[in-house]
């Protein structure tokens, strides 16, 4: 088997917003730091992607910026080859971020644009080397080397975020973050958009960390999948496995949310997810899970091995009465 590209050990982090933020905002002090993330463990290896889910708020992004050293970690560690993560490998990580209008310099060329991590990542390249590079990127992603001479603005959402793809790949990274990448863009671009990431993976082995919560777009893209709640992982899973035998009650409400998935007579998903400053105690998820009881209201449940390769933090699953 071969070792991890990247790995998230037991990664967590907290927000703490200024004394002078909750004046403003509540007229009171502040209570304790936002528990954005806890424990968030995962690795992936060359060439696979790790697709995270979860309802808004739940922490996708939040792991994301960790991964790609955007957040210093309040606890844990990502590794990168089997290294700490540490500004020399910088490069080996970048991010490709859901809206490709806010994400690009309107002022700038595409071929700046493309060219400026390379400027400032691989600065012993020269300038005519650098050209050749943004234009193989370029046409990588589908785009001509005319393309390069113009602005953001004159290209559609999909084009757009081909050319976020082409930025992020420029210092030939081992691992991407895609934080929502097709979310912002028209359903028929979408599929376009996913099977060129798909395609450049094949070709380059690139890890993907892939953030959605559109469990129809993750099962399209993952190897396996990380489900997450109130900033802890529920369920790790191969992708096949998740789909057809969602082991945490959650899980399962994700699911029937997918369009088409809903059986006559399901239930539509009910509740909220927790305040994160006041979170509630035992499982995140109690408040809303159909079987809870004293145990999942007391004790928080870890992540447990549970049948084909599925991880699932559930004291109902754990003791067979889910
Ligand atoms: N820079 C920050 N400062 C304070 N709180 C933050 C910060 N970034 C995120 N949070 C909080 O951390 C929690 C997790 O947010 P995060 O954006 O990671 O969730 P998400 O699952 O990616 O949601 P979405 O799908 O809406 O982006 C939320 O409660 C959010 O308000």
């Amino acid at each position: 088997m071969s070792s991890p590209v990247v790995e998230a050990v037991d990664l967590s982090k907290q927000f703490a917003l200024p004394d002078a933020w909750w004046r403003r905002a509540l007229g009171r002090p502040p209570r304790r730091a936002l528990q954005a993330v806890a424990d968030v463990s995962f690795s992936i290896e060359r060439g696979k992607t790790f697709g995270l889910v979860g309802e808004s708020g739940s922490g996708k992004t939040t792991v994301g910026r960790l991964m790609v050293g955007l957040h210093a970690p309040s606890g844990g560690e990502v590794r990168i080859g089997g290294r700490p993560f540490a500004p020399a490998l910088r490069r080996q990580v970048q991010m490709v971020f859901q809206d490709p209008y806010a994400s690009l310099n309107p002022r700038w060329t595409v071929r700046e644009i493309v060219g400026e991590p390379l400027r400032e990542q691989q600065r012993g390249m020269g300038r005519a080397e650098r050209h050749v590079r943004v234009g193989e990127l370029l046409a990588a992603v589908g785009l001509s080397a005319d393309d390069g001479a113009r602005f953001p603005h004159q290209f559609s959402g999909g084009q757009r975020q081909r050319i976020s793809i082409a930025r992020a790949l420029a210092t030939d990274p081992s691992f991407l973050v895609c934080d929502e990448p097709t979310s912002a863009l028209d359903v028929s671009v979408q599929a376009q958009v996913l099977n060129l990431m798909k395609d450049l993976q094949r070709e380059r082995g690139v890890a993907y960390l892939f953030i959605s919560h559109n469990l129809a777009v993750v099962r399209h893209v993952s190897d396996e999948v990380g489900v997450m709640y109130a900033g802890r992982l529920v369920e790790r899973s191969p992708a096949a496995a998740i789909f057809a035998r969602p082991r945490h009650p959650y899980t399962r409400l994700l699911l029937e949310a997918v369009p088409g998935r809903r059986r006559d007579g399901d239930a539509p998903p009910q509740g909220e997810m927790p305040d994160p400053f006041d979170p509630p105690a035992g499982c995140a998820f109690h408040p809303r899970c159909p079987l809870a009881n004293e145990r999942c209201r007391l004790e928080r449940p870890r992540l447990l091995p549970a049948a084909d390769g599925v991880q699932v933090a559930c004291h109902a699953v754990a003791e067979g009465r889910d």
